[in-house]
């Protein structure tokens, strides 16, 4: 096992990522107010295999609605994120989103990478989690179009392993703009797609959501989930952190091709390029760290061809990316 330690962000931020003038300062003993939640959905549950299941760092696929914020939170996070919202861009599957705001914003920095919110996340997954080595997969803002019936995302499985989805919003001051998830997998969602098909009401789940501050945690890269579109004109708001589990060793689940989609061009390469030497040190450390006195020539040959190889994957999809498609489910 390769416990690693949290990465922190790049000590020289990216170009175009001005930090906002005002904002207020974020206080855990106000601001944060951490609440387990009553259910969770396993990976069983929504159709995955055993196999598959043995593949991923843990067996929960969503919990039920959560509370991470205080009102007061809440109320700091909202002004924060409206203050970002001049800085939005848009991708082929959400139309209006700000990433990298972590750079911009200490409040947003401070509550993504803070330690007490990712422990408490790791006892709720059942898996210790770090805040994700690549900074633009922290604190991601997504705002409502500006078009009322336009989805604010996609069906979609998520290019990261492990996520919350926050409403800033209370939403129940919109109409629509649900947060939904599909009762099935990846696959099943796949061949409807490819079949033309939306996916069965009976199977959407809706979880009810009691007010802004309150989140859901999945394993989002097997979790198929969109947020609706709304009904007419309002305010709608989430933020979307995601974290790394702690064991360098799991096999790493990061959708570089993808992101190349999302994140400018002088961004998404260097910050998986960091990603993937961090996560290279890791598993080499764990390697120093370990007794190493064996005849076993072929296990200790092993180990350093398993890091090598991983380089030089995630090497060959750096020089390979911007071939391929921002990939979805449809608008359902
Ligand atoms: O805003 C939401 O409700 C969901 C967003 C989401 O799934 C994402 O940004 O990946
Ligand atoms: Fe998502």
């Amino acid at each position: 096992m390769a416990e690693a330690a949290l990465l922190e962000l790049p000590a020289v931020p990216p170009q175009g990522y001005p930090p906002l003038e005002r904002e207020p300062a974020f206080d855990p003993a106000r601001h944060l107010q951490l609440e387990r939640p009553d259910r969770i959905t396993t990976l069983a549950e929504l159709g995955y295999g055993a196999n598959e299941i043995a593949a991923c760092p843990s067996d929960f696929g969503i919990t039920s609605c959560f509370r991470i914020l205080s009102d007061e939170g809440a109320a700091a996070l909202l002004e924060v994120c409206r203050a970002l919202a001049p800085y939005a861009t848009s991708s082929g599957r959400i139309p209006r989103k700000v990433r990298g705001a972590v750079f911009q914003s200490k409040f947003l920095r401070d509550l993504c990478l803070s330690r007490e919110v990712t422990d408490f996340l790791g006892e709720v997954a059942g898996l210790k989690l770090l805040p994700h080595s690549i900074p633009h997969h922290l604190g991601h803002i997504n705002l409502n179009p500006l078009e009322v019936g336009q989805n604010v995302d996609k069906w979609h499985v998520d290019t990261l392993r492990v996520d919350y989805v926050l409403f800033v919003t209370d939403p129940a001051t919109i109409r629509g703009g649900e947060f939904q998830f599909f009762k099935g997998t990846k696959h099943e969602i796949a061949e409807l797609h490819r079949d033309g098909k939306a996916p069965p009401p009976e199977r959407v789940v809706t979880p009810r959501i009691p007010g802004p501050g309150y989140a859901v945690l999945q394993q989002g890269n097997m979790v198929v989930h969109r947020a609706a579109a709304l009904k007419s004109a309002g305010e709608r708001i989430t933020m979307v952190n995601g974290y790394v589990p702690r064991d360098a060793e799991f096999p790493d689940y990061n959708r570089f091709d993808q992101i190349y989609h999302a994140d400018p061009a002088h961004v998404a390469a260097s910050e998986y390029a960091r990603h993937v030497a961090w996560t290279g040190r890791e598993r080499l450390q764990a390697f120093i760290d370990q007794g190493i006195y064996t005849e076993d020539r072929a296990a200790l040959a092993d180990r350093l061809e398993k890091v090598a190889d991983y380089l030089a994957r995630a090497g060959a999809d750096i020089r390979n990316a911007g071939a391929g498609k921002l990939e979805h489910f449809g608008d359902g």
